[in-house]
């Protein structure tokens, strides 16, 4: 199998010059899976003001140890005034602590007779409360360029009162589907017909990986319109997928209209499923290109080329670190198996047990078995020419990520 090519010298290629896209200014509402374009840097203090941690009575800590009067109510939102001498405030969580004050006491800690509490002793200054700045301060880097906005992040801008980001343009991507055989759910199959499963399984993944399917096209076995076809897609879309049609049988065009719209980085590679996988380019009229990834048209190969290929090419068109490589894992096999020249990327689900993490392969790991990918919460990574057995040590690449 000399001729295969490895995944990294694929992914070496599949990224090579790729220019990452360029701004839009977004509302925070919509910007959940976005990637950020620029640095945030932070301009406010969060919290912005000192406050209390708990429900309870805020005091100065020289005066606990005693019966203190109530001489203040603090509310969450409400504005403090300066706590008259040897008093404390009633406060409540998120409330403002008041000048002269420097720690609370919750409230199960005190005995209350009327506008009196009696505060325990020994409590130190800065007892339960917030200080201004704790979480961010002014001027700190709040998110970088290249951060993917999740949660806990969008909260973390909003926490500034930041209503508009600038995010980088989601990838356009265009999806075409080839092969006489597929047609779209809704019509009736006529023999040797089969449903389209690709498309609905790359565009949610393409989606989860921050792109936006701008055409979903299929594309019959032939020639002159796998060439117009794709000639059309480039003119429009960052990046061109296909499935199918990249293998050796002479209804298979898409190769070869590569070659007259671009060119073929690469082809075939030594991996199972996916060895017919084709990159490349395809090089519009203002002669800018648009990349281009031929997946094969069986479901797997299409589900584990889109993890391999599509979501790092994707993350180099976001410039984000973490889209560009998958996290891995290492667990222990639960199965047997033996690999020949590719190396295999199996459907493993993961138990996480007190022994640590087991990967159960899925029983049928043929490339046209998608029922293998439904729970695979990883691809078990086996090398070429290497036999395991259980509880040998297996490294996986985890899929429970967006
Ligand atoms: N003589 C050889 N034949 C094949 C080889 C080879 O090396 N020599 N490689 C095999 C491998 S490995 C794969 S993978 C397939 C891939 O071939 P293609 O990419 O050209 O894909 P097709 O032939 O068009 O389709 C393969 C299979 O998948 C079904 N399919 C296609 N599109 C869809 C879709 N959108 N939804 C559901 N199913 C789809 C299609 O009907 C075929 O059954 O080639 C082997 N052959
Ligand atoms: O490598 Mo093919 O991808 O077996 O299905």
């Amino acid at each position: 199998m000399a001729d295969l090519q490895s995944v990294e010298a694929a992914l070496a290629a599949l990224v090579e010059g790729v220019e990452p896209l360029g701004n839009e200014c977004i509302s925070i509402a919509e910007a959940g899976g976005r990637v950020l374009s620029k640095d945030v840097t932070a301009s406010l203090d969060v919290p912005p003001f000192d406050n209390s941690g708990m429900d309870g009575y805020a005091l100065y800590h020289g005066d606990a140890g005693g019966w203190l009067s109530v001489s203040q109510r603090i509310t969450a939102g409400s504005a403090a005034t300066p706590l008259a001498p040897h008093t404390c405030a009633r406060i409540f969580t998120g409330g403002e602590i008041p000048p002269g004050a420097d720690c609370v006491v919750m409230q199960e800690k005190v005995e209350q007779r009327g506008e009196r509490v009696w505060i325990p002793n020994d409590i130190p200054a800065g007892d339960n409360i917030r200080r201004r700045g704790r979480d961010v301060a002014a001027g700190d880097a709040l998110l970088g360029a290249g951060e993917r906005l999740e949660a806990a992040a969008l909260g973390h801008l909003a926490g500034q009162g930041i209503t508009e980001l600038t995010v980088r343009r989601r990838p356009r991507v265009a999806l075409l589907s080839t092969g006489d055989e597929i047609i779209d759910p809704g019509q009736p199959l006529a023999p040797g017909q089969l449903y389209n499963s690709n498309r609905p399984m790359l565009t949610r993944l393409l989606e989860r990986f921050g792109a936006e399917i701008i055409q979903a096209v299929r594309v019959p076995d032939d020639p002159r319109e796998t060439l117009r076809i794709l000639a059309e897609a480039a003119e429009v879309a960052d990046l061109v997928v296909t499935t199918g049609g990249v293998s050796v049988g002479e209804e298979d065009h898409v190769k070869t209209a590569v070659e007259v719209l671009g060119r073929l980085d690469m082809w075939r590679l030594a991996i199972r499923p996916g060895k017919p996988l084709a990159l490349g380019r395809l090089i519009r009229h203002d002669l800018s290109e648009a990349r281009f990834v031929g997946l094969p048209g069986n479901p797997v190969s299409g589900f584990v080329g889109a993890w391999l290929f599509l979501r790092p090419l994707v993350g180099a068109l976001l410039a984000c670190p973490t889209l560009k490589t998958l996290p891995r894992l290492s667990a222990r096999a639960a199965f047997t198996t033996t690999t020949g020249p590719r190396r295999h990327y199996m459907r493993v689900a993961l138990a996480f047990t007190d022994q640590g993490i087991t990967a159960h392969a899925f029983r049928d790991q043929n490339p046209s078995v998608l029922s293998s990918c439904i729970h695979a919460d990883a691809l078990a990574v086996i090398p070429a020419e290497t036999q395991v057995t259980p509880d040998d040590r297996i490294d996986c690449l985890w899929l429970r990520v967006d």
